[in-house]
């Protein structure tokens, strides 16, 4: 079974992980798992945190000669920002100024009284979303596995507050993923990006901040990945929990499934059809997924933030102490959607490459090939 656990606090030395499962023999490209930290780093509305910080993995172990060996990989990220926090995240020593004030919309409260701690810093040091950059890392490398069968998985920003980008975008060509990565939002409308630069501008200058909406699709992803056989086995729990896993994140939609729920069932249901010997839908408004199961066609989710709950804007909120207070401000984003879009492609990359493996299993990714070949023959229809 491929899993991973992660460690680390937003100000501490760093970021880690450890991946277990994972084939041998899968060819790992250091330069494109780096790639998407610097994806994730980008984006217009970032805060001074992402001027400090390089994201790139130190692989500790797992890797050798290019090639995974079968044992658990083990990579690092280093926070370039902890040389300015060494006294306050000291290990050893208590830090004089304690944190007492939460900020709403936060782990702070809640963390502190679920753990009786008295600084909240212990809290939003591990809530923290700057834990996405090894997500995206583990995500990454299980992109590598995936490419192997040719799965490629692009996202877009499609709104951030109330602007939209409504052009009807093929995420799978190249020349159109070109416009969104060389976009500073991640969307496709030229018209679109100024207007969401221009909001992004007016929140900032009013103290205020911004959430949206990203679209994610992955292509290729063979028919039989996940189960209706059991709840925690079905792929939409999965990949929908995954991505409210993500900080910030407060709806997850698979396919057209808000639409679908306005319409007569006739009208959203996809009609099955064959095309090149492989059994296809001829519309896709379950966004890839029927009874928990991948059917051979796109999945397609979408993944709806909340504004970025730190403001400068002032809010009520109530101490440790149980005073009354204003809410506290030391830096933050402005609008971290563009970042969303990117996360999002790496956390459906690893619950995909877990899915994957579970169908195609097998130590070596030569056997996984032999699986994956022997039932791509099995269920076409010649
Ligand atoms: C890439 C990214 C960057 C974020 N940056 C900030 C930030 O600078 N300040 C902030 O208050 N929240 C930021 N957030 C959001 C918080 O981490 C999130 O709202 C908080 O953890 C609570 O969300 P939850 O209830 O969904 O866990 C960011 C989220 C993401 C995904
Ligand atoms: C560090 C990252 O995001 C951070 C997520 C975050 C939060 O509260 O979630 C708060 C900010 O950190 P800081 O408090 O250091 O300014 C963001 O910069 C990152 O994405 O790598």
């Amino acid at each position: 079974m491929l899993r991973y656990l992660d460690a680390g606090e937003s100000h501490g030395k760093a970021l880690v992980a450890i991946i277990e499962g994972f084939p041998s023999n899968v060819a790992i490209n250091v330069e494109r798992i780096n790639r998407q930290l610097y994806r994730r780093q980008r984006g217009y509305g970032r805060g001074n945190r992402m001027k400090i910080e390089k994201d790139k993995i130190d692989v500790i172990s797992g890797i050798r000669g290019g090639k995974t060996t079968g044992s658990p990989i083990c990579v690092m990220i280093q926070n370039i920002d902890y040389d300015n926090w060494k006294e306050v995240m000291d290990i050893s020593k208590e830090y004089p100024e304690k944190v007492k004030i939460p900020r709403p919309g936060h782990a702070d409260l809640n963390g502190a009284l679920k753990y009786n701690i008295d600084d909240i810093r212990n809290v939003y040091e591990r809530a923290s979303a700057r834990e996405t950059a090894i997500r995206v890392a583990v995500g990454a490398i299980s992109m590598e596995l995936l490419r192997e069968f040719n799965v490629k998985i692009n996202s877009r920003t499609i709104s951030i507050g109330d602007v939209r980008d409504e052009s009807s975008v093929q995420l799978e060509n190249d020349e159109h993923y070109a416009a969104i990565e060389s976009s500073l939002v991640r969307c496709f409308d030229k018209i679109a990006e100024k207007k969401m630069i221009e909001l992004i501008n007016k929140a900032s200058s009013l103290g205020e901040t911004l959430g949206g909406c990203v679209e994610i699709k992955a292509f290729n992803i063979p028919c039989g990945l996940g189960s209706y056989v059991s709840y925690d086995r079905r792929m939409d729990f999965r990949i929908m929990g995954a991505i409210a896993s993500i900080q910030g994140v407060k709806a997850v939609e698979i396919g057209d499934g808000i639409f679908a729920s306005t319409q007569f069932g006739s009208h959203v249901n996809d009609e099955i059809i064959i095309n090149n010997g492989m059994y296809k839908r001829n519309s896709n408004y379950a966004g890839g997924i029927e009874g928990g199961i991948t059917n051979g066609m796109p999945i397609n989710i979408r993944a709806f933030m909340k504004p970025i709950p730190t403001t400068k804007v002032e809010i009520n909120t109530v101490d440790l102490m149980g005073n009354i207070k204003k809410s506290r401000y030391e830096r933050s984003d402005v609008c971290a959607v563009p970042a969303l879009g990117v996360i999002c492609e790496n956390v459906v990359a690893f619950e995909v490459a877990k899915a994957f493996l579970e169908k195609f299993s097998g130590d070596s990714i030569e056997d996984i090939k032999n699986s994956y070949d022997y039932y791509v023959g099995r269920i076409i229809r010649r």
